[in-house]
């Protein structure tokens, strides 16, 4: 395999047998990310002090003693150096004039004391400066993901299905931590960046000429650290998709409820396999890259070599021509070795810093079009208590779909009552029960809240977190948040302080509450198995604790979708008859279920034929109408008559026996 750039190559068999085809990158992104990868040196030292100034800006706000002393102390180091550098040059200088050696040693004296003090000094500073970096470090970190998550998740949910939009904010994911490690590399940076500007005033007092050696050997490496790093970013860009599905293999190996497929259906020696040739290819990138960057570093070093060999050459002609004293020239070799071993390090370090840089940069890209996107903060008050939501000509189409998931829907949803959504899969209920919610905002037509006189607000215009507030949702594939039991209802309503008693009776609604309190914990039983207090739920159980959450919330607006799909027959009975109840209590109750015999007591049912609304009506008008409803309701009556053969009966000393 040539690298990531091949065309058609370099793809195992397995991934086309478990992905169909390549994993990599969308390539419209990757030309996009490669013209930021293709930075040049001057592009570069712009978006550095940039990046640098995000990280400094968040470790301001997180903590402005530990930043000022982190300045304090790389400064206070770079001082020390060149001081140091000054007091050699002094020993130096007593060391090569006339005159008794003793005489000299005990003249040189001041300044090997002085250059003992700086030593110690530095060891203090430095120590003050890895306490505070230490002190700091996290902090940013928090900053930065704490900005990124906050802007994630205001996002709107139909920016978030456009695959361009999706893949920004997955790849701003990367780079939350790297602030943290920014900041790390900026102290070092900056430690040997100060200590080297220190070397070089100090060299350039003592001989112009001296300064542009030491640049002179710094470019190469230079220009190394960049190349190599912006080669690897641009790799890992290529193969994240890869890695991604690399580490989802090995994630299903030890899933729970993949267990028995894994060891059945011998899936696993599907998943190893694919982990080991996927796994493979990636190393023979990494071999690449690491070629790569051998042949990188050589160059870099051949140069970086060649121009150290001028600059001891023009050393060795200032001394011979009498343009350099011998004891200035003794300090320059001392500054010139010190000055390239720190060169390496920092090598290493602005190597790594532009990697993380361009990985901070695509969270800082993430978080900008988040914001850009986001669900605004402010908007119209709803009418104070809301008496229904009426959707009127609604049409959506997903980003990306060509057809529309719905086309000209017209409804209305009241308090009091249970609007049942029918229709066949991918008929449009889901998508209609989030354009109810203000999660989806409708491409076309209106839905509005209205409040008991007729006031009205549109959706678009609305305060959404006053649409949010009075919805309670239970989604077909709610989250099993693996926390307290507790915490599974209390989490109904995330933005309340948790109400236990509230919990219990939300619990007790949805006949769970029994369940719970029978366990060895309790409430503070974790749902999941693994954990101390951890146990196992059932699917009906699970179902039940989240109908317990959508209780708890306690909106006035209940959006249900498939409540009942894992109860078994008495619970789900019970189940839809704790809906009604609801309903009568005053709540909209929207129920979206395949199960007819729920739908007979709705107050009002929508069929959902491909986007449309196809018919609605109550369950006898629809009956009558003989239509779509009628051929589904019938279809599923029909299995239970085809499943309840007549019993057989026979006749023994004259009494009937049922057999
Ligand atoms: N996130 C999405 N992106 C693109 N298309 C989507 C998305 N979600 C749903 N669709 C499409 O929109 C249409 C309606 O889907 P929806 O989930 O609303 O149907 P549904 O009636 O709830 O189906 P089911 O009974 O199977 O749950 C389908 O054609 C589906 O493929």
């Amino acid at each position: 395999m040539k690298g990531h750039q091949d065309g058609a190559q370099g793809i195992s068999a397995v991934e086309r047998e478990l992905f169909g085809g390549r994993l990599r990158w969308n390539q419209s992104y990757v030309e996009h990310e490669g013209a930021l990868a293709r930075m040049r040196f001057g592009q570069m030292a712009v978006a550095l002090p940039r990046m640098v100034g995000v990280v400094l800006r968040a470790g301001w706000s997180a903590d402005r003693r530990a930043l000022a002393g982190l300045v304090v102390s790389q400064v206070g180091q770079g001082l020390t150096g060149g001081f140091g550098l000054v007091a050699v040059n002094g020993v130096l200088s007593q060391l090569f004039a006339d005159g008794p050696t003793a005489d000299k040693l005990r003249q040189s004296l001041p300044a090997l004391l002085a250059l003992a003090f700086l030593s110690v000094a530095t060891a203090l500073l430095s120590a003050w400066s890895t306490a505070m970096s230490g002190r700091l470090e996290p902090q940013v970190e928090r900053a930065v993901s704490a900005r990124y998550y906050e802007a994630v998740i205001r996002v709107e949910v139909e920016a978030t299905e456009e695959p361009d939009v999706q893949r920004h904010l997955e790849a701003g994911k990367f780079g939350t931590d790297s602030a943290r490690r920014m900041l790390g590399l900026s102290v070092g940076v900056a430690n040997v960046v100060i200590s080297m500007v220190a070397a070089a005033v100090v060299l350039a007092s003592l001989h112009w000429a001296l300064l542009p050696m030491l640049l002179v050997i710094a470019l190469p490496k230079g220009w190394g650290a960049v190349r190599s790093a912006r080669r690897e970013y641009v790799s890992r860009l290529h193969w994240v998709d890869h890695r991604r599905a690399v580490a989802t293999l090995l994630q299903y190996l030890t899933t729970p409820h993949a267990a028995g497929e894994l060891r059945v259906h011998a899936a696993s020696a599907l998943l190893l396999r694919g982990y080991g040739e996927m796994s493979g290819l990636m190393e023979t990138e990494q071999r690449r890259l690491a070629r790569a960057q051998a042949r990188t570093d050589l160059v870099a070093g051949a140069f970086s070599g060649l121009a150290s060999l001028g600059c001891y050459g023009m050393l060795w002609w200032l001394l011979t021509s009498g343009g350099l004293p011998l004891a200035v020239g003794g300090t320059a070799v001392v500054a010139l070795r010190n000055s390239t071993a720190r060169l390496t390090s920092l090598v290493q370090q602005v190597n790594r810093m532009y990697e993380e840089m361009l990985q901070l940069g695509d969270t800082e890209r993430a978080t900008e079009l988040a914001a850009r996107h986001a669900i605004p903060i402010t908007g119209a008050p709803l009418p104070t208590d809301l008496r229904s939501i009426q959707v009127k000509n609604v049409s959506f189409t997903y980003p990306g779909a060509t057809t529309p998931a719905l086309c000209g829907v017209n409804l209305t949803v009241r308090r009091g009552e249970v609007t049942a959504l029918v229709g066949a899969n991918g008929s449009g209920k889901t998508s209609l029960a989030k354009i109810l919610a203000g999660l989806l905002l409708p491409g076309e037509g209106e839905v509005w809240w209205v409040g008991p006189d007729g006031e009205r607000v549109e959706v678009r215009a609305a305060d959404r977190a006053q649409v949010f507030a009075s919805i309670g949702l239970l989604a077909q594939d709610f989250p099993h948040w693996q926390m307290t039991a507790a915490a599974n209802v209390a989490v109904g309503a995330g933005d309340r302080p948790r109400d236990m008693a509230k919990v219990k009776g939300a619990a007790r609604a949805a006949d769970v509450g029994d369940l719970i309190e029978g366990l060895e914990h309790g409430w503070d039983s974790i749902v999941v198995k693994g954990y101390e207090r951890g146990v196992q739920l059932s699917g009906g159980q699970w179902q039940k604790l989240g109908n317990a959450r959508s209780r708890y919330r306690d909106a006035p607006f209940l959006l249900v979708d498939e409540p009942t799909s894992a109860l078994d027959p008495h619970a789900e009975i019970d189940a839809f008859e704790r809906l009604r109840s609801v309903a009568d209590n005053g709540t909209a109750v929207v129920l979206i279920t395949h199960r007819l015999a729920a739908t007979t007591s709705a107050d009002h049912i929508y069929v959902l034929d491909h986007g449309r609304i196809a018919e609605h009506g109550s369950h006898e008008q629809l009956m009558t109408a003989g239509g779509l409803y009628h051929g589904m309701y019938e279809a599923q009556a029909a299995q239970y008559r085809i499943a309840l053969p007549a019993p057989r009966r026979s006749v023994t000393d004259g009494h009937e026996e049922l057999r």
